[in-house]
């Protein structure tokens, strides 16, 4: 279905790990060490670390981007970070609907929605992601289920197609060791673009689908090789610099 497949995304999400004083060492030190990759890599840190990493990283081909953001511009809004302070930072991607925010911060589809709107009208590529529960996938109800959340999760979401990700995250493979199949990722990816058509129409073809959930070294070939993933978000592969090395060598 894709015409052309889009380049390779290897997203790294530290999730709430590393200090921000470790994150310029560990940018140097990938760029002294990146074998030549047809792959873009993105490091998706702490709010905390992003300053560092824009210093860090400026001028080396690896971008950087943030986990979260508000879906409000600016205002009254403790705590929150928007999408015009990513941006001015130089970052270029920000994760939305993570299944970690959806579940212990109760993001709906709305919400997440609403964040990938602000990252694009701030000229960031928003990360979405979605993906379904165990219960879910044991009921047969995963297909169904998923791309209902990504419909929800694309409300409005009219920025140019080809500045948009999708992550699809099974839950029950985030951390848990236990990854999907490369028929899975794939099965998912497809009826994910799929619907990326029904919204986008031809311009889906540019949009990056990404699997996520215990993508290491030894299986990121074979699931980023399917035809319809291009690219992995990955989590605790990410926080040390030979598996993130290992996977650009598998990569190629
Ligand atoms: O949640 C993830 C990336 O966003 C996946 O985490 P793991 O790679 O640790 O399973």
């Amino acid at each position: 279905m894709t015409a052309s497949k889009p380049p390779i995304l290897l997203a790294l999400n530290w999730k709430m790990n590393k200090l921000p004083s470790e994150a310029g060492p560990w940018a140097k030190a990938l760029q002294e060490e990146l074998p030549a990759t047809q792959a873009e890599v993105a490091v998706l840190a702490p709010a905390t670390h992003l300053a560092f990493l824009a210093s860090d990283l400026y001028g080396s081909g690896v971008a950087f981007g943030a986990q979260d953001l508000s879906a409000h511009a600016s205002g009254a809004y403790t705590g929150e970070i928007s999408a015009a302070m990513l941006s001015d930072l130089g970052a270029r991607y920000v994760i939305t609907g993570h299944s970690e925010r959806r579940t212990m911060h109760g993001e709906s589809d709305d919400t997440v929605a609403a964040k990938a709107r602000a990252a694009q009208g701030a000229r960031l590529v928003p990360i979405v992601c979605v993906g379904e529960a165990l219960e879910i996938r044991e009921a047969g109800r995963h297909i169904d289920v998923t791309l209902t959340q990504l419909r929800g999760s694309l409300n409005r979401v009219d920025g140019d197609p080809s500045q948009l990700v999708i992550a699809y995250e099974p839950v029950w493979a985030i951390g848990t060791g236990r990854t999907a199949t490369a028929a899975d990722a794939e099965e998912m990816a497809g009826a994910i673009r799929k619907t990326l058509h029904e919204l986008y129409g031809e311009a889906a073809s540019a949009i990056r689908v990404l699997y996520g959930g215990s993508v290491k070294p030894d299986n990121v070939r074979e699931i980023c090789g399917q035809p319809n993933v291009n690219g992995a978000l990955v989590g605790g592969a990410s926080l040390e610099l030979p598996s993130v090395l290992g996977m650009l060598a598998a990569l190629g």
